[in-house]
């Protein structure tokens, strides 16, 4: 079974990969991502050019019954300088991509100067989407902003980007966002992030579960899975194919990995169910999606991605 994928020159011997934010704050978990039999590549925690303590705890919580996860970390992470020294040190044939997540235009401009400036070979994640700091808007939802800080980071920069997006609920916005993001020359698009601003109350004491932004904060696992898979949708069908595309959002199961690859994605990343399960996940969802692909009949990713049925 071949469960390969491309993005430019990157080769990836598997389709999977950690949720930025997820299992790739310290040099142990990045190392731990890295050294599965079952990862493609590893993402680190979008950095912030200094390092940030992030929101006040407590910032995450499980949802019960398997729904999922809210969060508010508020982009803690130890700073721009933390990871360029540990993908400048690391000795590895698996793709790393560099997550940044800039507080201004200015921030996201300097540090992607300085990883212009690099001797960093892996892939850049532009991440315009964090929900979860106090006071700032998810920048991908405002679309001239967007537009704007991507024809200046194109000045200059050369070597392969994606952005993180948030996801998106209108098809009006679908159009708009991939008609800006087909001006550029993105290696990847990465669909969604975290659904914003949820709310989740404790049954026992009727309180929010998180203490940032009083109790509002991002929504991953099988909440999202929907919203997930028609981003991925949408996105592929009106973006260049020259973009990839990364599909995050409602992973539990292979039959999950399959049907963001049914929508179209290249890579698949495994956010809230990693949290939950730890690094084996890889390796179980892998297996399902072997499975599940030998019982449709296909020999490769390829004959299955962007396969999905409509009804006519
Ligand atoms: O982009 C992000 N998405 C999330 O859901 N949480 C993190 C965070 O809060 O750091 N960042």
């Amino acid at each position: 079974m071949q469960l390969t994928a491309n993005i430019q020159n990157y080769h990836f011997d598997h389709i999977l990969l950690n949720a930025a934010g997820v299992m790739c704050q310290t040099t142990t978990e990045l190392d731990t991502v890295l050294a599965s039999d079952y990862t493609g590549a590893v993402v680190t925690k979008s950095a912030t050019p200094t390092l940030r303590e992030g929101n006040p705890e407590p910032r995450y919580f499980e949802i019960p019954n398997h729904l999922g996860t809210i969060n508010s970390m508020g982009l803690p992470n130890a700073g721009f300088d933390y990871y360029m020294s540990y993908v400048s040190e690391k000795q590895t044939t698996k793709p790393i991509f560099f997550s940044v997540a800039g507080l201004s235009k200015q921030d996201n401009l300097d540090m992607l100067h300085q990883l212009q400036d690099s001797d960093f070979k892996g892939l850049i994640e532009l991440n315009l989407s964090c929900p979860n700091v106090p006071g700032k808007p998810q920048t991908a939802y405002d679309f001239e902003t967007t537009e704007q800080i991507l024809s200046e980071v194109f000045t200059f920069f050369t070597k392969p980007l994606g952005v993180k997006l948030p996801p998106y609920f209108d098809i009006a916005h679908f159009d708009m966002i991939a008609d800006i993001l087909n001006k550029f020359p993105l290696a990847f698009v990465n669909t969604i992030n975290s659904i914003g601003n949820g709310l989740v109350i404790d049954e026992v004491t009727d309180t929010v579960v998180i203490k940032p932004k009083s109790g509002f904060g991002g929504i991953g696992g099988p909440l999202v899975k929907a919203t997930a898979l028609a981003n991925v949708r949408a996105l592929r069908q009106r973006l260049n194919s020259s973009i990839k595309i990364i599909g995050t959002g409602g992973v539990t199961t292979g039959r999950d990995v399959y049907e963001h690859i049914l929508c179209g994605a290249d890579l698949v990343e495994v956010g809230s169910q990693l949290a939950i399960e730890g690094i084996d996940v890889f390796e179980r969802l892998e297996k399902e999606l072997a499975d599940i692909l030998t019982e449709k009949g296909y020999t490769t990713l390829d004959d299955a991605r962007g396969q999905l049925k409509t009804i006519s």
